[in-house]
């Protein structure tokens, strides 16, 4: 059994007066954006955000404050994107994953990804866990790390007798803990979660939450979510971004980071507190 608090344990925490701060917990990734480039257009601003070890840590704020931006700066996928530049650092216990000697493709490896579009690919459930695994010429018994990895994923009572039918056989919600299967069957340290939960009805969505609940015991969680409620359920550490429209520019900046019940019950700046309460979207 999850000696880990339910959503529902959560949400009553919500309801409670804020107390002392979360304990601090080592810091796995800083991610630091003094500033961050699309070809001539700055994106984002001034923007640190310190994740913790076995833990969640939301991104929050309205659209085009560069929540998916600064989320994909740790795994070094905007990398990918003609024009993107950036100065600041991020450290991955200490290391910097910018430096030039850094292969991005070694950060996935430990920074995995889950994307708001459930995307599994044209093949087998059995072979889409087990994909990044020959891709990394995996040693040890497939099967039994495939099999790890749907347990892991919550998946693996309902496609168990069902391995070799197709990945988009499933439904939206199977399919997305199917990708959360592809990204854990590595054994990545973190995980990053861009709008998971956005195709999603409302019980899978759930699901999913439950599920990353259970996931930060043994892996460290960033996500990004519009939902604020389910920041508010999920996530031990928000950051709250906001546009900055001064000098005819659209800049996202962070404007606090905290524990998700101080930003939710007693934010320090006004902005947090008007977005909260839903003044401007
Ligand atoms: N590939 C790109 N090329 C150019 N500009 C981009 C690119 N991706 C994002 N941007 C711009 O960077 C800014 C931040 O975008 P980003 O998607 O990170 O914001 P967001 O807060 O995640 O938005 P949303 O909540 O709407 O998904 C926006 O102004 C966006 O138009």
């Amino acid at each position: 059994m999850s000696s880990e608090p339910k959503v529902a344990d959560i949400l009553k925490k919500l309801s409670e007066p804020v107390h002392a701060p979360q304990p601090k917990r080592e810091v796995v990734i800083d991610c630091h954006i003094k500033e961050l480039y699309y070809g001539n257009f700055k994106a984002v601003r001034d923007t640190h955000i310190p994740i913790e070890r076995n833990t969640i840590t939301a991104f929050i704020g309205p659209s085009g404050c560069g929540k998916s931006t600064a989320l994909r700066c740790i795994n070094r996928m905007n990398d990918l994107i003609q024009g993107f530049r950036f100065e600041g650092h991020v450290h991955y216990r200490g290391q910097d994953m910018y430096d030039k000697k850094v292969d991005p493709v070694n950060v996935r490896r430990y920074i995995g990804m889950v994307f708001q579009q459930p995307n599994p690919f044209h093949m087998s459930i059995f072979n889409n866990v087990a994909f990044g695994l020959k891709l990394n010429r995996f040693k040890g018994d497939l099967h039994a790390q495939v099999e790890k990895s749907l347990r892991g994923a919550a998946l693996w009572d309902e496609v168990k007798d069902k391995l070799k039918a197709s990945g988009l056989s499933l439904s939206g919600g199977q399919q997305q803990r199917l990708c959360i299967a592809r990204a854990i069957a590595t054994e990545p340290e973190v995980l990053l979660m861009d709008e998971p939960c956005s195709a999603l009805d409302p019980i899978a969505t759930r699901r999913v939450e439950e599920l990353m609940i259970e996931l930060k015991q043994k892996y460290t969680i960033a996500i990004v979510t519009h939902n604020l409620q389910q920041a508010a359920r999920v996530a031990d550490k928000t950051g709250f971004m906001f546009v900055d429209t001064t000098k005819g520019g659209r800049t996202g900046y962070l404007v606090e980071f905290d524990d998700t019940v101080k930003i939710f019950r007693d934010p320090s700046a006004p902005e947090t507190q008007q977005y909260i309460r839903g003044e401007f979207s």
